[in-house]
Order: C-alpha cells, then structure tokens, then sequence
C-alpha cells in the first residue's frame, strides 16, 4: 500500500486519552491535527486533557507500580521484546503515521521506525540487569549487598520531531526497569502516542502500567511534573522547558533526565575529498529539516578549505529536492508548523540584520502543491561573527550557520563557545587532532570523521544546557529510573 492510500484510509478519527487500562472518548473541544505537508488535511482530533485526567492516570500509574515493581525482569523485557516484533510487523504503517504528522519523508521515518525496534530490544534486555554487588561485611559471617529498585511512576513528556522513538525511549526504559509511566506527547504529534500505546495493550502490558495523556505542557505537563505521586521526570525538549521543569522537580525533590536542544558543530580541519565531507554534514544538517536536537548547525572551517567546502556544501544542497513524504522524489520535508517556520525564519533575518549573508537556499515556495505545506529550502549562512545570533542560538530548522577560523585552537575554541553541549563532529586525517577536539570538545556525544548520528545500544545526551541527569537509551538509564539500596546480612 502506498501512504495516500493509508492516509485516506485511515484520517479524520478521534482519539482520547488511555487511563488505567481504559480508551476514553475524545471530548467535544478536541484538538484538529493537521498535515504539515498540506495544511489543509485533517489527519484527526485529539482530547485536550485537564489537570484530574492527570491525576488519575498517575493514580492509576500507582496504583499499577505496586505490583508491575515484583514482576520479574525477564515477563517484564518479553512485554517489551513483544511490542517490538509488532512494530516491526508493521512497520510501513509506522512510517507512514511518523510522516503524516510530523512531515519527514519515508525513508527517515522507516529509520525511526527502525531505531525505534533496536532501542526497545536493547532496553529489553536491560530488564535482567539491574545489577547491585555483594562484598564481605566487616563482620563475621556476614556479607553486605548494594541492589537496584524501580524509583516508581515516571512522567514521560516528549516532543514532535521524533513522534514514535522518543516515546519508546521512555516506555521502553521504564518499564524495563520496573517503573510504570504517564505518556504525554507534543500535542503537535499526539498520532504515534496513541498507535504506540494500542501496541503495548495488545502486548498484555497491564492496565495502569501505560496511561497516556494528550494535550498541552501548561495544562497536562505542569499537572504531572507537580504529581505528588510522580518519582522522575524523562522530558525531551527545549532548555527552556527543560530548565523549568527541573526547577519545579527540585523543589519536590524528584530526579529529572533531560535530553535538550543543541547548536551542534561540525569542525573541518583537513580532509582527501570536500564532496565526501560536504555529503556527510548536509545529511545531519537537514534530515529531519534540521529539526533534530543532533543537527549539526555549525560549520567550523579552517579558512584555507572554506572556498573549497562552501562551494561543495552548495553543490550538495542543491540536489536536496523538498517535497511531501508521498512523492518518492523528495529528500526534504516540511517544517512542523507554519508558526515553527515563522520562527526559524525570524532568527535567520535577525542573523542578517547583525551581518550575516545567505549563501544558498532560503526562501519559502509560494505556488504549486509546495505552498500548502511549512516547507523553507535549506539554507547555508555565511559572514558570521562570534556574536552573530546564528552563531549561538538554537534554530532548529534547515539552517547551516559557516563559520571559519584561523587554526585547529580557534576551532575548538568556537566550537565550545556556545550555551549547549550535545553532539559535535571533527574531519580531520591527524590523528592527534581527532583526539585532541574528543577530549576538549564539551559535549555529550563527539564523532570522528562523520556526521552526527548515534546508535541505538549506546548513551545518548548532552553537556551544559543540553542535558542534565543519566544519559538515555544505553545502560546508565539504570541511574535514573532505579535507586539504590543498601542491606546488610549476619549468619
Ligand atoms: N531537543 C529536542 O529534541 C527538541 C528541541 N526543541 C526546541 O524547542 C523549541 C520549542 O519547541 P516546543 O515543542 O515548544 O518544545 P517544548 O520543550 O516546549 O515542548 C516539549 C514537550 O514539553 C511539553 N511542555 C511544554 N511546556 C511544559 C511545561 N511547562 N511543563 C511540562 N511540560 C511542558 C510540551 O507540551 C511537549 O510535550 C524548538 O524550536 C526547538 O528549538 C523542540 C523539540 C525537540
Ligand atoms: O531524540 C531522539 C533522537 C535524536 C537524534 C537521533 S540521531 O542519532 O541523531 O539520529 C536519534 C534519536
């Protein structure tokens, strides 16, 4: 099946929260979803929840933790392992749902997807290894022992720009882990959530163990991260947010883990072949349309290549064809939101207005089919100063901020200049310069002699403002959702 033969299929329904093991009825003033390749389909309506939809999601969560917490590792990883092979069964539908509402093409949806089995059964396996040790006591006949224990019912508050993955990075950990969860997605991509959270039904997780609440971060968010009964926080976001639900965590006492934004460089210090490096940053500076909190969005270049890249950065961006996920031709999708695209589009004029000067791309296509989608071509952006907004501010979009400097020390210097600290990536064929930028460069994740994409058994997060607590995805998510115990044992 084709994806507009799905969508037709398939658009126009009404979905509402799932709570303690029950779907309800989307409510009358249900929110519409629409398609960011073309504004004007309704792909469906979704409940807005309120404060006590919360409150009994988390009471269920609870109430559901007291015995999910004594089921034993490997029933709770088959669950998981289960809910994988569906995804992966049916996953054409998944990508098609990923690109109806959050706009990338299939074959970055399928990777998702993909990504999305792979972390699931990494985090699957982990639910037999929350590993605590055992010493001799000071005391004879005695021994004493460390152990993990789930910390409880964790609210899982999650973006737009990975609808499906990002929540599986949360469900799957938690439950992994011994912990149940509250879901509350981007009520810019409520649709995976909802089909994410069918799955998990059809697994046999039990009720209460999943709840999912739909809606917006003022109302749903703030009611889950003040919950009484919510013992962590797993937010992926913006530092902002990020920032604020971490105060609000603080003064409960209650652990956050934090995956924010990024203004992710790529330094170019030496290279064989411009086109192969050229290649490799525009695939992390625009899949997703740079809308990945991993983009790179900075090009740091010695000045003696810079002619030579910029000129092979435009020759790459030039085949970037942006289009609808339905048409097979198309290598870029179209922002989330046109008020998402306002805004990249205000920070690139903000940018100029300071000297800047855009080398390629830029503009919004206003005629034909392309018109009725957020789509903005991508955009390189040269003449930037250190001060230069573009030089430091997040923009998440399809936006390639280049930047040149005298030597491999200024690179690095300007690399590490900004608020953020998630991913970076050195080119460089000198060894010690490659280590060098590994060990000075403050971010979370460093990649050698490629773009900017991780892998799905190792930890992911960030430094400074783009990350704070356990990393994700790899084994240090055992920090977060488990706390330790200490007993003591005499014969
Ligand atoms: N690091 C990443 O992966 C992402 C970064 N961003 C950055 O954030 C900017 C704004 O995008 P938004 O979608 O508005 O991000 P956001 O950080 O405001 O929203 C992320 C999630 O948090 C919820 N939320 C919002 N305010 C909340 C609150 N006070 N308490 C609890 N939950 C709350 C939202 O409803 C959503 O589910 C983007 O332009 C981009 O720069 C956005 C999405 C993902
Ligand atoms: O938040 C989800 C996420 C972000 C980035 C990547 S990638 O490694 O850069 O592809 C994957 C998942």
């Amino acid at each position: 099946m084709d994806m507009q033969t799905w969508l037709n299929d398939h658009i126009g329904k009404r979905y509402g929260n799932y709570i303690d093991g029950e779907w309800e009825e989307a409510r009358s003033n249900a929110m519409t979803l629409t398609n960011p390749a073309r504004r004007d389909q309704i792909l469906g309506h979704f409940t807005e929840g309120t404060r006590e939809d919360v409150d009994r999601a988390v009471k269920s969560s609870y109430c559901a933790w007291k015995e999910w917490r004594n089921v034993p590792g490997p029933e709770r990883g088959s669950i998981l392992f289960r809910v994988a092979e569906m995804i992966e069964k049916r996953a054409d539908e998944f990508a098609f749902l990923v690109s109806a509402e959050q706009g990338k093409i299939l074959s970055e949806s399928r990777g998702e997807v993909i990504r999305a089995v792979k972390e699931l059964r990494f985090v699957a396996g982990e639910a037999s290894r929350m590993e605590g040790y055992t010493l001799p006591s000071e005391k004879r006949n005695g021994l004493a022992m460390s152990f993990r224990e789930p910390v409880g019912v964790i609210a899982s508050i999650v973006p737009w720009n990975f609808p499906l993955l990002t929540p599986v990075r949360k469900i799957g950990p938690a439950l992994a882990y011994g912990c149940t969860t509250v879901l509350k997605p981007s009520n810019q991509t409520p649709w995976c959530s909802v089909k994410l959270v069918e799955l998990f039904r059809e697994a046999g997780t039990p009720k209460g163990v999943v709840n999912l609440v739909l809606g917006t971060g003022r109302e749903v968010g703030e009611a889950l991260v003040m919950h009484p009964h919510v013992r962590g926080i797993s937010f992926t976001g913006s530092t902002k947010t990020g920032s604020d639900i971490n105060a609000l965590a603080g003064q409960r006492m209650v652990q956050s883990q934090l995956e924010m934004g990024g203004k992710n460089p790529a330094i170019v210090l030496s290279y064989r072949d411009a086109g192969t490096i050229a290649r490799q940053i525009a695939q992390a500076a625009f899949t997703t349309s740079g809308q990945r909190c991993t983009a790179i969005s900075r090009v740091i270049v010695l000045q003696s290549l810079a002619d030579e890249l910029s000129e092979a950065l435009v020759g790459e961006m030039s085949l970037i064809k942006i289009g609808p996920a339905w048409e097979s031709s198309s290598t870029m999708g179209p922002l989330i939101s046109d008020q998402h695209r306002t805004s990249v589009l205000r920070n690139v004029a903000a940018g100029l207005n300071q000297g800047a000067r855009i080398r390629y791309g830029g503009r919004v296509p206003e005629e034909g089919e392309l018109a009725q989608g957020n789509f903005l071509e991508p955009t390189l952006i040269e003449n930037i100063t250190p001060e230069n907004l573009l030089a430091n501010k997040e923009i998440f979009g399809p936006v390639l901020s280049f930047i040149t400097v005298r030597d491999s020390e200024q690179a690095i210097a300007v690399a590490n200049s900004v608020e953020y600290g998630l991913a970076a990536s050195v080119f460089t064929r000198d060894v010690d310069e490659a280590l060098r930028f590994v060990r000075e460069s403050e971010s979370g994740m460093v990649h050698v002699n490629h773009g900017t994409n991780s892998e799905a058994h190792m930890p992911f997060g960030g430094m400074k403002g783009s990350g704070l607590g356990a990393f994700s995805i790899g084994h240090s998510n055992l920090e977060f959702f488990t706390k330790l115990k200490v007993a003591y044992f005499q014969g």
